[in-house]
């Protein structure tokens, strides 16, 4: 394990001191956990926020993704108080979930927090929750709710959203729907705080950042951004939507692809395969390139025609950004994005890619009829509202560990 800095001492805002010195001043402290990429960029408006009440916070990386993070937090203004290493390891998870256990429980011990914050749905999130509940540190769940049905697609996401949901203290929704979700599996309504999407907040404190669009950022007329790298498209997924694509370069003269291509080199081979023998002029609107840095994924965002994926973040990231998105996947735990109008569900099906993207390029009210005024994500101040749940939790001494997930009714239900 490397340490970055001591607690948020050498921090944006220089507040606090190492992990037994910060103890002294009385203020809540508060570790954030991260594991992935989305996880980062997700927890950074609520490490801002936390800051600004004036907690001291502990942001914690678990080396779950060991990619290029350290410019990710940079750009975000934030910084790791320790980041994990977490060795050569294979793909079983259950490995990964032992050695996060391992590897994190006696950070967790050091910092001893008064809450511990988790993201989504990754092992590194139901990790931290499981050494919340075994260290008796109350956990914060952001974007608590989401769900797609069977316990099992995605895999493993979708029990680590259901099991994070059982420990957590504070579960913060993004949406009507997600809150919805949590009633539905007895969560207390006093538990639940529905605040927004924070991903929202990272693109308007991204955008901010960028500054206006330079001139080198238009692109070609219509600039289509794919991304393919959900476990169930690895393999014929990922290479009938390389297809669907080809079949629209090749038939619309104007249009370009800008396509990074995921880290695992099975599913950058399965995309590349799918453009060998392209015409010249045709290859020349293909850009396949390495995963972007984030400010340049923002930046290609807002200056796409159309984004095809099957990410979760992108497809909130694209209704900000105003992109219509045609969604990659038999179904989405976003379902906000298609009853608001800015994205359908095509799966990994290149015909059905095909005509939805036909379907827009020559009709532009229909193009336009997929990018509403307001995102059902929020307004960008879901990490302000979540870090006000838990200062006046603090505050008004709410913040001990308890069991809320189970409302009166459900708990007689498991009494009787
Ligand atoms: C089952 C499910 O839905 N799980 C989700 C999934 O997250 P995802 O699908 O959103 O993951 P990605 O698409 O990898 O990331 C998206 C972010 O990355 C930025 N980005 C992307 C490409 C690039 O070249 N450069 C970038 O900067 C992009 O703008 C955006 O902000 O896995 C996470 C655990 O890993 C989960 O927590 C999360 O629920």
């Amino acid at each position: 394990m490397s340490r970055r800095s001591a607690g948020a001492e050498g921090a944006r805002r220089g507040r606090s001191g190492p992990a037994g010195r910060a103890r002294e001043s009385g203020a809540m402290r508060v570790l954030v956990l991260t594991g992935t990429r989305p996880d980062i960029i997700k927890s950074a408006s609520v490490v801002h926020a936390l800051e600004a009440e004036g907690c001291q916070t502990f942001l914690v990386h678990s080396g779950q993704h060991e990619g290029a993070v350290s410019a990710l937090y940079r750009f975000l203004e934030m910084q790791p108080f320790a980041v994990v290493r977490l060795g050569p390891r294979g793909t079983r998870l259950a490995e990964l979930n032992a050695r996060l256990l391992d590897t994190l429980d006696p950070v967790m011990a050091r910092v001893r927090p008064d809450v511990v914050v988790v993201q989504g749905d990754t092992t590194t999130a139901l990790a931290g929750a499981l050494l919340g509940f075994y260290q008796r540190v109350p956990v914060a769940h952001v974007e608590a709710g989401l769900r797609s049905g069977g316990c099992d697609e995605p895999f493993p996401e979708e029990l680590n959203r259901r099991l994070i949901t059982r420990i957590a203290t504070w579960h913060f929704a993004p949406t009507p729907l997600a809150v919805a979700c949590l009633r539905r599996e007895g969560v207390a309504l006093k538990a639940i705080t529905m605040t927004g999407n924070t991903v929202v907040d990272a693109a308007l404190f991204g955008y901010r950042r960028l500054g206006p669009r330079a001139p080198e950022e238009s692109y070609a007329p219509r600039l289509i951004v794919v991304t393919a790298h959900r476990r169930e498209n690895w393999g014929a997924g990922i290479a009938e939507i390389g297809r669907g694509m080809r079949r629209i370069v090749e038939r619309f003269a104007d249009v370009s692809v800008l396509w990074p291509l995921h880290a695992n080199p099975e599913a950058a081979a399965a995309v590349r395969a799918a453009w060998d023998g392209l015409a010249p002029d045709a290859r020349a609107r293909v850009r396949l390139v390495d995963p972007l840095a984030y400010p340049d994924m923002l930046r290609a965002l807002r200056g796409a025609w159309l984004l095809v994926t099957d990410s979760g973040g992108l497809q909130e990231e694209a209704v900000t950004a105003r992109v219509p998105v045609l969604i990659t996947r038999r179904q989405t735990e976003r379902p906000e994005v298609l009853s608001c109008g800015a994205g359908r569900l095509v799966g990994a099906d290149a015909r059905r890619l095909e005509a939805e993207v036909a379907r827009l390029y020559r009709s532009p009210a229909k193009w336009e009829a997929m990018r509403p005024a307001r995102s059902p994500f929020g307004d960008g101040t879901a990490g302000a509202r979540i870090a006000a749940v838990l200062t006046r939790a603090w505050a008004t001494g709410r913040h001990a560990p308890r069991p809320t997930t189970t409302n009166g009714q459900a708990r007689a239900a498991v009494a009787s």
